[in-house]
């Protein structure tokens, strides 16, 4: 301990930042409300990113005392650093409120622009220190994501902690292959098996594990600031492949759709329940996320649905609120979604 002590001497005055990510499903959320709800006794500020029109990431987090504050929609590689400078700037003018800050990416996030915005901004940078990127791996999904998806591929590649989650979906081989896939693309990161993200917060937090020499052997050109990708509005995060001069290879998915539908009012679970366990099983291949805050006939409470691919989770939570207009809201991630089918099928179940 007393050499990393030592270590951070210089940099103890600068705000530790944690970067979250992990693909879409993988289990972020989960570790940030374990983070946010265990005895930590420290104040954080929360950063969240989210792909779709509709934020309901946003409303998924714990209520905390802590306050979230969302980047926008849109291009990652691109608008996200402009975003996060904002915020970060905004928040330092408020120093002393906080004592991290976590960043929770979303799942098509390339971690590479989020990192680098603590370094390549003069006042960020002054301010904070990236004390680690913590990518979250699904250990079911994680090696077909590898194959199609190299955003995957970046996140395990640019981690200083692992974790492993999911780990109650798969056997003991399969755990074991994943781990071998991993270990392939980055031998240095500490690995933390977890189911639904339970690993010790000490883990995650405080571990002063970003490694700038390993990412610019990863990554060259990591530290020069490329300014025709920077502060630009892109109003769509699709279809174009980015050359910057780097190691990897930074593109998004054309083909893949935010799909966001909305009830204004309620729905039946009669008739919801099985319509949206045919989704799953009809579209569930296609689907690589899905969420949804819905509001059930003669319920208080609201019901959450959490999808990825044909496995869904569902369960009622808080009451809604007073002020709260009750509605239903359903958002799909993923590709040739059929969205007349989807939009006719949830209208079917309003109340
Ligand atoms: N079976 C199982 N399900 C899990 C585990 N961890 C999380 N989940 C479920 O997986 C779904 C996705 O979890 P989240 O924490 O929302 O994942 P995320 O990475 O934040 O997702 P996005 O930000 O939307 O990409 C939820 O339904 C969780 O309840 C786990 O270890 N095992």
């Amino acid at each position: 301990m007393a050499d990393t002590i030592a270590s951070q001497d210089k940099t103890s005055d600068k705000i530790p930042v944690t970067v979250l990510t992990g693909y879409l499903g993988a289990g972020k959320t989960t570790l940030l409300n374990r983070i946010l709800t265990e005895p930590h006794g420290q104040r954080f500020a929360v950063i969240v990113n989210e792909f779709g029109e509709i934020g309901i990431d946003n409303d998924l987090i714990v209520d905390a005392d802590e306050e979230v504050f969302e980047m926008n929609n849109g291009c990652v590689c691109c608008t996200v650093r402009g975003d996060l400078i904002r915020i970060i700037d905004g928040l330092l003018k408020r120093k002393g409120k906080f004592d991290a800050i976590l960043v929770e990416t979303t799942g098509l996030a390339d971690p590479a622009p989020v990192a680098q915005t603590f370094f390549v901004d003069q006042d960020v940078a002054e301010k904070t220190r990236l004390d680690a990127v913590v990518t979250v791996a699904d250990a079911k999904w994680l090696k077909d994501r590898l194959k199609d998806a190299p955003e995957a591929k970046n996140q395990i590649a640019f981690a200083d902690v692992i974790v492993l989650n999911k780990t109650d979906l798969v056997t003991a081989p399969e755990l074991h292959e994943v781990e071998m896939r991993i270990r392939a693309l980055n031998p240095y990161a500490k690995l933390h098996k977890a189911t639904r993200s339970n690993v010790a917060i000490a883990d995650v937090l405080g571990r002063n594990a970003f490694d700038l020499d390993r990412i610019l052997d990863l990554e060259p050109a990591f530290l020069e600031v490329d300014e025709h990708d920077h502060d630009h509005d892109h109003d769509h995060h699709h279809g174009h492949d980015h050359h910057h001069d780097h190691g990897l290879k930074h593109y998004h998915d054309e083909t893949m759709q935010s799909l966001s539908l909305k009830i204004d009012g309620d729905v039946d679970p009669a008739k919801f329940m099985p319509w949206i366990d045919r989704i799953a099983q009809s579209e569930g291949p296609n689907l690589l996320r899905w969420k949804g805050i819905l509001a059930f006939k003669d319920e208080p409470r609201r019901f959450v649905l959490q999808g990825v691919h044909m496995i869904v989770d569902g369960d009622l939570q808080r009451e809604w609120r007073p002020d709260e207009k009750r509605e239903s809201r359903l958002v799909f991630i993923g590709h040739h979604l059929n969205r007349d089918e989807l939009e006719k099928g949830f209208r079917a179940c309003a109340a």
